[in-house]
């Protein structure tokens, strides 16, 4: 048990998938999942072990922002041992060219958070994923003919900003979508040496202004699922 987490030691696999929503982590669980175990309904962020493929993995949400996924994430590498973090989770698309329901691997993360200013004096710290699952994942989505678009993205401490046109100089430095979490998941993967990647499916547009429905980013995103189940080791 950790201050956030009420599972033993062992109820928790080295590999872990990380949806922000916990309905999203429940939904994995229940659909994708054999045999699933709930491990975790503290503040009703849920979390599940179970088998896919004969592999034992778990799901955990991390609720929204990188304070929260922060404290997921430190709980479950210092207290449980956890080894490989995938997240999948919904970004918004900052290019013409990254749609609605597109899947993108993040290869690096900006960020407007100061928690990398705080831990680093001042100096910027590029946060990046791991190349063994980014190559993987890559290679499983070649493999199962879904198209993934590998780039930067933004993390932003801010979902309301004031300025509706701050995603433009991220986007004109080719910056493909904006989330909130996948800057602090690298940043402690490195701190502690583990492996860590980011899947995202574009849930609206910063571009357009379309959208997804609530419902569709808890149930729909399953190419994004599949490809990070089959990632884990
Ligand atoms: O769908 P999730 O994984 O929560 O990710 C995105 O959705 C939330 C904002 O609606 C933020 O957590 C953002 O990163
Ligand atoms: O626009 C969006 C969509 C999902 N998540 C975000 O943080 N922003």
């Amino acid at each position: 048990m950790s201050t956030h987490i009420a599972a033993e030691k062992g109820e928790i696999a080295r590999t872990i998938l990380l949806p922000g929503d916990p309905m999203r982590a429940k939904f994995i669980a229940d659909n994708f999942l054999e045999d699933p175990v709930c491990y975790n309904q503290v503040r009703g962020m849920y979390g599940f072990t179970g088998t896919y493929q004969g592999r034992e993995i778990s799901v955990q949400g991390t609720g929204m922002g990188m304070p929260s996924i922060s404290i997921y994430v430190n709980e479950l590498i210092r207290d449980f041992d956890v080894k490989n973090l995938i997240r999948v989770g919904s970004c918004g698309s900052f290019s013409e060219k990254v749609k609605i329901r597109d899947i993108i691997l993040a290869i690096g993360a900006c960020t407007n958070s100061r928690n990398n200013q705080l831990r680093f004096n001042g100096q910027d710290y590029a946060p990046t994923a791991n190349f063994t699952l980014l190559s993987k994942a890559h290679n499983i989505a070649n493999e199962k003919g879904i198209e993934v678009k590998v780039g930067n993205v933004l993390s932003s401490d801010l979902f309301y900003g004031d300025d509706p046109d701050a995603w433009q100089v991220w986007s004109r430095y080719g910056v493909l979508a904006v989330e909130m979490e996948t800057a602090e998941l690298y940043t402690l993967a490195a701190k502690y040496g583990v492996r860590a990647l980011s899947i995202l499916t574009v849930s609206d547009s910063v571009v357009t202004g379309e959208a997804t429905t609530a419902e569709e980013r808890e149930k729909t995103f399953t190419d994004m699922i599949e490809i990070a189940l089959e990632t884990a080791e």
